[in-house]
């Protein structure tokens, strides 16, 4: 059972360095947390950490089935996508909260950071894939992994950070300091494709 203090900075199983996670400067955080949770503690045998190359096994997939279609797909399908994902250094940022009774990952959210020649040569951040387990929501657990996130991508120096939600979400959103902007967000998707 690995605590969140423990998580070796020289396991290259994982996405990105765990000490990313560990040098967030939680006094930047804009919103509360409850009953003493916090990113070392996030509750009984759960611990926040980067994905790792095996979490396929913890099913990672399925809780991201509680959120969109993910569609089949097989362990290799998985590990090339994490493999080029990493070799993409410092771009993706993808976290999740492990229940290391049941091994289970019951929690994730994801930082995708875009390098830009404007603002020069900046960067700016965008969040994506937030969802916690139907059985562990309203733990503060959304809360941990966004709030994660927003410090990491504030510490990297992005520009600026996004995302795209559903108009009930917009109250969670706003506990993290995002605002409903006033350009239009466009789309075209292509989804009869898969
Ligand atoms: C960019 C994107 O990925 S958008 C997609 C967001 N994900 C989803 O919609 C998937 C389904 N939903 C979920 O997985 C969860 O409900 C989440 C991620 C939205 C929230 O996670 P939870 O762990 O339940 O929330 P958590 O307990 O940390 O915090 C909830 C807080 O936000 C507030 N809140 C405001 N709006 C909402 C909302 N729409 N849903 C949940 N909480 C909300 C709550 O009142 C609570 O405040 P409090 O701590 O002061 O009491």
């Amino acid at each position: 059972m690995t605590k969140f203090n423990d998580l070796p900075s020289d396991d290259n199983s994982y996405l990105f360095d765990p000490k990313i996670l560990k040098d967030i400067n939680w006094e930047n955080a804009t919103c509360t947390f409850k009953n003493n949770i916090s990113i070392a503690n996030p509750g009984d045998s759960l611990v926040m950490r980067p994905l790792r190359d095996d979490d396929f096994h913890q099913d990672y997939l399925e809780l991201l089935g509680q959120l969109t279609k993910v569609g089949k797909i097989e362990e290799e399908t998985f590990f090339k996508r994490f493999e080029e994902m990493k070799e993409c250094c410092g771009t993706y940022y993808i976290i999740v909260i492990e229940d290391l009774k049941n091994n289970r990952i019951i929690g994730t959210s994801s930082l995708i950071i875009e390098h830009k020649f404007i603002h020069t040569a900046g960067q700016r951040g965008r969040i994506e894939d937030v969802v916690v387990d139907n059985e562990f929501r309203g733990k503060q657990l959304g809360k941990l992994l966004v709030q994660a996130l927003v410090l990491v991508a504030k510490k990297l120096g992005v520009y600026k950070i996004s995302l795209e939600c559903k108009i009930h979400n917009i109250p969670f959103y706003e506990l993290f300091g995002f605002k409903k902007d006033e350009q239009s967000f466009m789309i075209q998707r292509f989804e009869e494709m898969y």
